[in-house]
């Protein structure tokens, strides 16, 4: 019997729920989709929409889906190959929902994401709008990555982290990671000998733990992903649980199964969150100490004064980091300029450029410190 705690207890009245299931809880290396397990997973999850809530289904499996008829033995590593068998296998889990929730008269829309849909801000918002009138529309949103057309450099690659973005942007109250394993434990559970860890309420409960990768072969992250992810989640303020697919009627029942991760006190703001933990940066724009105090300290924009280097490829409107002298990344921002266009600024006072070029390189208001999220 698994105490009650605030954390599981708000998980279990989340108006707002995002549930993601992993490739191992849904398909099979030979087999592919495993229909049966797909069936109890959704009669869980049919039952909570029953009880009232707006839930948002992000599900892995397209690839494991599309290795049996592809005669794929595993999972390919090729991105070409992993590409062609999620194409064939995201039909199959699309078609697989439709059925599966038909049953209890419930409608599925399919919400397939890159990256840059979450990274350029009008495109986070549109996201926000398609996923709010699905809800509002009585749909369930099932929610996977588009694999078929992410290359190597934009793709999220892990759906932990894509739940855990999902799950801030349509403002969920609870994130609910699915796998094969029933909880976190403090080592990978196949060595023996570890200790399932119950909740997690300070990041304490973490230290000198080990976690290992995918055990059956065809998920990505293995538990590395998911502590990443809920840990994420709970410092933007949503209680997260990590559990089995099997126990999810517990799961999304009373909540009393599993590993929870207790939220931080404040919620980030969609920006703030969209910002520090988007997708990675494109390009990094080094900072003198000047430039460092203005930026972290007093909130100012940046300007090309205070650059003295910049690196990467990335054009206006991408993120980038902003390094200190030391090297280490100090803040994160939305570039202004192409990267071609910075050398020729960079180190100049604003009254000496061209009236194009005058306006800041980092906004303010488009610029996180890290270190104070
Ligand atoms: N410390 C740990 N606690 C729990 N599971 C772990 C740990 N380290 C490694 N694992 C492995 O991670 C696997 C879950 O990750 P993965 O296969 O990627 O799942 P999914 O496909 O659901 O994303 C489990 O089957 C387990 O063997
Ligand atoms: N988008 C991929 C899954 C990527 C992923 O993160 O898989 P998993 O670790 O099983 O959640 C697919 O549908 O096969």
């Amino acid at each position: 019997m698994v105490p009650v705690s605030e954390t599981r207890e708000a998980i279990a009245g989340a108006k707002r729920l995002v549930v993601k299931v992993g490739s191992s809880a849904l398909t099979t290396a030979g087999d592919g989709l495993d229909t049966a397990r797909l069936d109890a997973l959704v009669d869980a999850l049919a039952a909570r929409v029953a009880a009232g809530t707006q839930l948002v289904l992000v599900s892995s499996g397209a690839i494991g889906a599309g290795l049996a008829p592809l005669s794929l033995g595993k999972r390919p590593k090729e991105l070409a190959t992993q590409q062609a068998a999620a194409s064939v296998g995201q039909l199959a889990l699309a078609h697989a929902y439709v059925e599966s929730f038909g049953r209890y008269s419930l409608t599925v829309g399919q919400v397939l994401l890159t990256s840059d849909d979450v990274v350029r801000r009008a495109h986070y918002r549109n996201a926000e709008r398609t996923f709010s009138t699905l809800l509002e529309l009585g749909a369930v949103p099932v929610v996977n990555e588009n694999d078929t057309v992410a290359t190597e450099e934009i793709r999220f690659g892990d759906n932990d982290r894509l739940a855990t973005l999902v799950a801030h942007l349509i403002g969920a109250e609870g994130l609910v990671l699915l796998s094969d394993v029933d909880a976190l434990y403090d080592g990978d559970p196949r060595s023996g000998g570890t200790r399932r860890i119950h909740e997690v309420t300070h990041g304490s409960e973490l230290d000198g733990l080990s976690v290992g990768m995918s055990s059956s072969g065809l998920g990505t992250g293995g538990m590395m992903s998911k502590v990443a992810a809920a840990t994420t989640a709970a410092a933007a303020g949503i209680p997260v649980l990590i559990a089995a697919a099997a126990q999810a009627p517990t799961a999304l029942g009373d909540a009393g199964t599993g590993t929870a991760f207790k939220p931080a006190g404040t919620r980030l703001s969609a920006r703030r969150f969209w910002l520090g933990y988007a997708a990675g940066a494109r390009g990094r724009l080094q900072l003198d100490d000047g430039a460092v105090t203005a930026v972290v300290r007093r909130r100012r924009s940046l300007l090309p004064a205070g650059i003295t280097g910049v690196d990467g490829d990335f054009q206006a409107g991408d993120v980038v980091d902003l390094v200190d002298p030391g090297q280490h990344v100090v803040a994160r921002g939305v570039v202004a300029y192409d990267v071609t266009e910075l050398p020729g600024m960079i180190g100049r006072s604003t009254p000496d450029l061209p009236p194009e070029q005058r306006r800041e390189v980092v906004h303010a208001d488009d610029l996180v410190p890290l270190g104070k999220r």
